[in-house]
């Protein structure tokens, strides 16, 4: 596929678009669940905001709702934040710095692993911080613009930073900050906490939308290379990281159930939106700001878990034979 803008992403008339339509006219009455607020400026959001986008990998886009709304990425970055420091710093460092075990526990829980000084896991906050605190570049501008680089490769488009919502958390991200100062202690992270921090809050408050959403699924799910624009995003040889640990703690203390109903990698953000990853296939999202008591959208959960039965998505699926593993010959 030749180079393109994500403004040449058609939308494609089906009966699957009326499917998506009629689900999004399902939820959209569904009014459970609140904002979330421990973020002051994240408490403005319209809750009736709700978009479903899905992309292919051969780059067809079916869209329904406010999909060109833009929102902060929030923990949804720490996924893409991993793939970077996979890559500047290769797979063995990174474990011996950030775990790989589901937590159980809130994404903002003041855990670590404390026989070996880590992180469980990239995807909950403390992980996440560490993460970020791995990522390669001489001082905290040339960090910053290596990661919004990143960014570009995956959405294909430059991004910024919502100034606002980045100095609303770093004033109020005092969990955030005492579990940076517990990594200290344990010589998980090095001195510059602050710079980490900095660079994990601006990372949060990257602004994407809901399209940009599933063309960076689209893009994990297309081993790593942007099914638009055909540039690569990441290496391909950390997919598998990636979407191993999105898998079993993407959705924190629902990671269990999630797999178990719905059964594709996945990631939430206390913003209100969902990505999740059909290797190989398509990449999903949905945004709506309605949040369960674990972070994660209400309505979002729920689309996922009727687009993966509509669509036979599980990865262990084998009823009707069309289990992704199924095309090993041995
Ligand atoms: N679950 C989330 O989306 C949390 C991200 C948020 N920036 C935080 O650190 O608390």
């Amino acid at each position: 596929m030749g180079k393109a803008n994500q403004g040449d992403l058609e939308i494609v008339p089906s009966p699957f678009l009326a499917f998506l339509k009629d689900l999004h006219s399902k939820y959209k009455s569904l009014q459970e669940g609140a904002v979330a607020n421990y973020i002051p400026e994240l408490a403005k959001v319209n809750p009736d905001l709700f978009s479903i986008c899905i992309v292919t990998v051969d780059g067809q886009l079916y869209e329904v709702g406010d999909y060109e709304q833009l929102f902060t990425i929030q923990s949804m970055s720490k996924v893409f934040a991993y793939g970077l420091a996979l890559e500047d710093r290769g797979r063995d460092y990174i474990l011996t710095k950030v775990g790989v075990e589901p937590t159980g526990d809130a994404f903002n829980a003041i855990i670590l692993d404390e026989q070996s000084k880590r992180p469980h896991n990239p995807m909950v906050n403390a992980g996440a911080i560490a993460t970020t605190s791995l990522i390669k570049g001489s001082g905290a501008t040339e960090r910053l613009n290596r990661m919004l680089d990143m960014f570009r490769r995956y959405i294909g488009r430059d991004v910024f930073v919502d100034i606002s919502v980045f100095t609303s958390e770093r004033s109020t991200g005092h969990r955030n900050r005492a579990m940076a100062h517990l990594m200290l202690n344990f010589g998980t992270i090095d001195q510059n906490i602050e710079e980490a921090l900095d660079l994990y809050f601006q990372q949060c408050a990257v602004m994407v939308n809901c399209r940009d959403l599933a063309v960076m699924a689209a893009t994990l799910a297309n081993r790593g290379t942007n099914p638009i624009t055909g540039e690569q995003a990441v290496d391909s040889r950390y997919i598998k990281d990636i979407l191993s640990v999105m898998y079993t703690c993407g959705m924190y203390n629902f990671a269990g159930e999630w797999a178990y109903k719905v059964g594709i990698p996945a990631k939430s953000g206390v913003c209100g939106g969902i990505f999740a990853v059909v290797p190989q296939q398509m990449g999903i999202a949905v945004f709506s700001p309605l949040l369960d008591t674990r972070g994660n959208s209400v309505r979002g959960v729920k689309v996922c878990e009727e687009l993966s039965q509509h669509l036979s998505l599980h990865l262990f699926d084998c009823s009707n034979n069309n289990s992704c593993l199924s095309n090993i010959r041995l």
